[in-house]
Order: structure tokens, then C-alpha cells, then sequence
């Protein structure tokens, strides 16, 4: 059975960091220059992460994300991910990429049994992209949806984060994606995690967005499955696929928190916004898998109420969201 937390909260779904290291320097997420990486002897092996995987899914996870950084810069993902999904009682096996990888990898990942992918795309015009991106090619990632759509996963779950004056502009152009595609579009508040200097200024709130895509086409709410992640869900009379709101910012769903976090050092994080402070290598490295289970129950049990991001004590934490997988 899945552990419950003292709110009641029911933990049934583990994010799992597979690298810290990414072929892209997004600007919300990495700082421009200055950041550490992990030492490659830090990272955990294939084994290690399977291990972890296994004790998760004893305790009761039924979903795993795969995350990084960029998962697909790491070598041998499809043979990793194939070992993932033969782990008996996982329901979902699913993968959030930036997409540049997906041209070649789509087909192998799908035949390693991954269920869906969620892939970051920030803006549809190529100067305004390779500006977010610090270095990407925007040609590079439709290529890798098209070949994601025809690779036939159950769910392309699209994530925009929603910047004011950088990229707001193409709310509309995203959601006429979906009109004839069977693609989530998903907007994401911009969570302002490097503590850069006016961030309000940046962040549409998701209410915001909906006003704006509704003075244009008609809404009509969709109902989430139940190992679906914050979303919520509208779809445009008539349209194949679906538009998503993700406001940990403006209304933040803590209430229905349901995951876990580790990192690709294997630091076990009950919140995206919590210190982290417990590292699972010692029963890695003990060949300890009882204790990797209980740490994992006992770090589950503690999630806190809800984040703090916008209080004062939240001012003098900054991270990169590579390093934690989102
Ligand atoms: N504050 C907060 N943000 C989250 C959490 N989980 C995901 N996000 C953010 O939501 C956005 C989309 O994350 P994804 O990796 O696509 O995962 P997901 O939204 O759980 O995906 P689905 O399971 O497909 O619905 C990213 O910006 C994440 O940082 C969370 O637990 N708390
Ligand atoms: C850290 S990335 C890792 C996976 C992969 N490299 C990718 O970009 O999809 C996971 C998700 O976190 C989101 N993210 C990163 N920094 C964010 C921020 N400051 N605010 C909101 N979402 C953020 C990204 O847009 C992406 O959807
Ligand atoms: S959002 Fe993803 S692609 Fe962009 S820098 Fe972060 S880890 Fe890399
Ligand atoms: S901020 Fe923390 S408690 Fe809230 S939804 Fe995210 S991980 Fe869960």
C-alpha cells in the first residue's frame, strides 16, 4: 500500500533524476554561467537507480517519472528504462524531456515501454527559442514531436513556461496546437527558483491565461485521471487535444501533493522546495534494500503541508531545477 503523510496525502508517484547534466541552458532553470556539476563517480549507476525503483514501487509507487537534466544525454536510456518497466505492480513508466534527442530516440522509447512523454517547448519562433534556450535549435525539437506522434505514445503532454513579454505572446499559437493534434498543451507559472530580481514582473498567472484563451475559444473543463500530475485540464470545443494549467504559484495544489523526488545523486527530497538532506547511497552501497524502502517511506511521511516559495524565509533559496528534475 502507498504511504500516507500526518495531511492524509496519498504518495503513489516518485520523480526520478536520472542526470543533472543537460545539452540546453534554459533560462529559468540553470544560471548563465557558474554552475557546478556533479563529479561523474556522484552520480548513480543504471543498477542504483533501478534499486531505488524497485524499493519505490514496494512501498506502494505506481508512477515513475524518469527526469533530469536532460535524461537523454545519458547513454543506454532505452536498455535502463526497459528494466524500469518490467518491475512488477508499476503502472506508468513516463519521461519529461526537451525533446532535441526525440528525433532519433522516439521509437526506442516507446518499444522500451515508456507510456507518455512530456516535452519542453517554450516558444514556436526560432530566435525567441534559441533566446530561452541559450543554445537551442527549435528545428531540432518539432522534429522530435513529430517523431513522438508518430512513435504512437499514449500521451505528448507539451510544457510551456508562460513568460511575461518573452514568450506570452504565442499562448494562442499554442493552444491552436491542439485543435487538430491530440497534444496536451500544458502552461506552467514560472517558478521563480534562481531568486532573479523582479520575477513577479515575469509570471502570468494561470487565471490570467485562461481569461486570455477564452475571449478566443470556447473552454469546457476535462476531469483528470487518477495518476495524472497538477494540471488542470480544458479542451477547446471541437479540438483533438487538450490545454493545461499548472499555477504552483497563484493556487498551488501542495493539498494534493502525491510524489516524491531523487536526485541523480540519490538525495530523496519529500518536496521540490525542501533542503534534501537525506541521501540513500548508504543502503545503496550496503546492499541494504529494507532500508532503502523504509527511508523512502519514512521521507514520504514528511512532506510538508504545503511550500513556502512565497514567504521571506524562501528569499535566500535559490537552486537549478536541472539538478532536481523539476
Ligand atoms: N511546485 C511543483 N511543481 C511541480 C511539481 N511537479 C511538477 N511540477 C512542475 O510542473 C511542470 C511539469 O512537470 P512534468 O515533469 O511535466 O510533470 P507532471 O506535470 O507531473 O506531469 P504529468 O504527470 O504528465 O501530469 C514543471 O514545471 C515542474 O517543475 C510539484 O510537485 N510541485
Ligand atoms: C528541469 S526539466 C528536466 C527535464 C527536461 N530537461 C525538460 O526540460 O523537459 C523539467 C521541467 O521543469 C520545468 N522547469 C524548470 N525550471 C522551471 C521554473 N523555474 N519554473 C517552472 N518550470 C520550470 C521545465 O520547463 C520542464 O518542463
Ligand atoms: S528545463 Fe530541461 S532542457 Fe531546459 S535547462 Fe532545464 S533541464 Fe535543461
Ligand atoms: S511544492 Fe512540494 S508539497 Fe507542493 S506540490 Fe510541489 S512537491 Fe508537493
Amino acid at each position: 500500500m502507498s504511504p500516507s503523510d500526518i495531511y492524509g496525502r496519498k504518495i503513489n508517484y516518485l520523480r526520478l533524476s536520472v542526470t543533472d547534466r543537460c545539452n540546453l541552458r534554459c533560462t529559468y532553470c540553470m544560471p548563465a554561467s557558474g554552475i557546478k556539476k556533479r563529479a561523474h563517480s556522484d552520480i548513480l549507476s543504471y543498477e542504483q537507480l533501478h534499486r531505488i525503483a524497485e524499493a519505490a514501487v514496494a512501498i506502494g509507487v505506481e508512477k515513475i517519472r524518469i527526469t533530469g537534466g536532460e535524461p537523454l544525454v545519458r547513454k543506454g536510456m532505452p536498455g535502463f528504462l526497459a528494466g524500469l518497466k518490467r518491475i512488477p505492480g508499476l503502472k506508468k513508466l513516463v519521461l519529461t524531456t526537451n525533446g532535441v534527442f526525440l528525433g532519433s530516440m522516439a521509437g526506442e522509447l516507446r518499444d522500451a515501454g515508456v507510456e507518455s512523454v512530456n516535452i519542453s517547448l517554450d516558444s514556436l519562433r526560432p530566435e525567441v527559442f534559441s533566446r530561452i534556450t541559450r543554445r537551442g535549435d527549435l528545428s531540432k525539437v518539432l522534429e522530435g514531436i513529430a517523431a513522438a506522434e508518430h512513435a504512437g505514445f499514449e500521451h505528448i503532454k507539451l510544457n510551456m513556461v508562460v513568460m511575461r513579454g518573452v514568450n506570452d505572446a504565442e499562448v494562442l499559437d499554442f493552444a491552436a496546437l491542439t485543435l487538430d493534434r491530440p497534444l496536451k498543451v500544458r502552461f506552467i507559472e514560472y517558478m521563480p527558483t534562481l531568486k532573479e530580481r523582479n520575477w513577479q514582473s515575469f509570471m502570468v498567472p494561470g487565471d490570467e491565461l485562461l481569461s486570455r484563451l477564452s475571449k478566443r475559444y470556447p473552454l469546457r473543463k476535462v476531469t483528470n485521471d487518477a495518476l495524472d500530475g497538477p494540471a488542470v485540464y480544458y479542451r477547446i470545443d471541437g479540438a483533438a487535444g487538450t490545454l493545461g494549467f499548472i499555477t504552483p504559484m497563484s493556487s498551488h495544489f501542495c493539498q494534493n501533493c502525491n510524489r516524491i523526488r531523487v536526485t541523480s545523486s540519490g538525495t530523496v527530497k519529500s518536496c521540490l522546495f525542501d533542503d534534501g538532506k537525506t541521501s540513500l547511497k548508504p543502503y545503496l552501497e550496503n546492499g541494504d534494500d529494507a532500508g532503502l524502502r523504509e527511508t523512502l517511506r519514512q521521507v514520504a511521511g514528511t512532506k510538508p503541508h504545503r511550500h513556502m516559495f512565497m514567504s521571506r524565509e524562501a528569499d535566500n533559496h535559490s537552486f537549478t531545477m536541472s539538478q532536481i528534475g523539476g
